[in-house]
């Protein structure tokens, strides 16, 4: 069980030093999956060890991959070519990566696979991928159109075109172009995978997954901006390089604007591929933070950008988010409690918006606030700025951070940041 709460104690000082982020959760649980999928041994270094990871890595067991850890950031993972029906669910907690893109690939498995979560994942929908697989010939079924989903695969993946609304989630699109390479070699080849209805969020993981791919030796040409064709080669096991997180880095850059610090992140904020590095240059602008902020291209860093605003000299709309009503929580909801329960009328949902009203004075004033996580590692992480500039903030359920950064608390620690009233 993790700890109940924890107060942070606003350091008055520049955080400085060397707080390097954890790896890629995208790319480490693309990587598992790509390398569990292969024939042969192959070694991920760089990667991410965290609730997120652990989950993929035990679901890649249980279909008879094997998976090693010699070190805290390797895994070496031996695949046969093939998964093989598990014993019983996949039980992959509230990591939406593991639980879509194996959605996707397990209809590969010969034999009946149960893909399960917790009860936030049960309420994270699902059924625009079951629509899309079922619309190949698989079997697959989702009774309430999330979480558990039954998937009755016959031994390979299906041939044919296949559309997906990924409005929802970009990870429909990374589930289905990664299970693609599984189809059957013969008359349909390839596979297409075509986007249907409106244009997706986040895009950047749509490459992150193509990249992934191509690393692994999958085939894809890119027809149009919206189709993809996907050659049926399988994969071939690949050593791999996994960057660090660009989520996780959004709270060091907010760390240091905020407190006027310098830390260092071991990587240049230019060599990132993930889609929330485009952070960095809107987070370099504080305190004079644009007054629309368009998060679609980069989700989870929202957040982040949404404390940082309180702090800002204006008010800042935040556009683009609402599919983050459908991430590990409601997050504009949790935001708008959260920013509103430290001072009241600091936050305003409009629609699908929030709009954070800012205001710079907060910094060194105390306002005791107990911040709702709702189990969201993002909401834990991101309020923990607001506690450098403001003494009372008390992250709930602080624990929740083991997700995607479970050193989270410990890293700030080594950056001068001190707790108290943790129980
Ligand atoms: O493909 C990925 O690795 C991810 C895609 C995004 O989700 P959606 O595609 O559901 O928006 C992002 O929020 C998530 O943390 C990771
Ligand atoms: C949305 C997130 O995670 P996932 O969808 O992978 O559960 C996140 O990490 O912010």
């Amino acid at each position: 069980m993790g700890r109940a709460k924890l107060t942070i104690l606003p350091p008055g000082k520049p955080l400085s030093g060397r707080a390097v982020p954890p790896g890629s959760k995208s790319i480490t649980n693309r990587a598992l999956l790509l390398a569990g999928l292969a024939r042969g041994a192959s070694r991920l270094t760089g990667a991410l060890r965290s609730d997120d990871t652990r989950y993929m890595a035990e679901a890649l067991r249980a279909m008879g991959v094997k998976v090693e850890e010699p070190d805290p950031t390797t895994f070496v993972v031996t695949g046969t070519g093939r998964l093989l029906p598990p014993s019983g669910p996949l039980f992959l907690g509230n990591a939406g990566t593991a639980t879509r893109f194996l959605t996707a690939a397990v209809a590969s498995v010969d034999g009946t696979v149960v893909v399960d979560g917790d009860e936030h994942m049960r309420k994270r929908p699902i059924g625009p991928l079951v629509a899309a697989l079922k619309s190949l010939g698989l079997d697959v079924e989702a009774p309430t159109g999330c979480p558990p989903v039954t998937v009755r695969g016959n031994g390979h993946f299906a041939s044919g075109r296949v559309e997906i609304d990924a409005g929802l989630s970009s990870q429909y699109v990374s589930a289905l172009l990664m299970a693609a390479p599984l189809a059957p070699q013969g008359a349909n080849a390839p596979v297409t995978v075509a986007l249907a209805g409106a244009e997706i969020g986040a895009r950047g993981y749509v490459d992150l997954t193509l990249a992934a791919m191509q690393a692994f030796g999958a085939k894809v040409e890119q027809v149009d901006a919206a189709t993809w064709k996907v050659e049926p080669t399988g994969y071939e096991a690949a050593d791999f390089v996994i960057e660090p997180d660009a989520s996780a880095a959004t709270y060091l850059w907010a760390a240091e604007v905020l407190t006027g610090g310098a830390i260092d992140l071991g990587v240049p904020n230019e060599a990132f591929t993930q889609p929330d590095a485009k952070a960095y240059d809107v987070i370099s602008k504080f305190p004079h933070l644009p007054a629309e902020i368009d998060g679609s291209q980069m989700q989870d860093a929202v957040p982040t950008l949404a404390v940082l605003a309180a702090f800002n000299e204006t008010p800042v709309r935040f556009t683009g988010i609402a599919n983050l009503r459908v991430k590990e929580c409601d997050r504009v909801r949790a935001l708008s409690l959260g920013l509103n329960a430290i001072r009241e009328g600091l936050a305003t949902e409009e629609g699908d918006d929030l709009i954070v009203a800012s205001d710079p004075s907060l910094a060194g004033q105390t306002l005791p606030a107990a911040i709702n996580t709702f189990a969201d590692h993002r909401i834990a992480m991101s309020f923990a700025l607001a506690g450098l500039k403001i003494h009372g903030i008390t992250i709930l359920d602080p624990d929740c951070v083991a997700k995607t950064f479970p050193d989270y608390w410990d890293v700030l620690a080594s950056l001068g940041v001190s707790y108290t009233d943790i129980e």
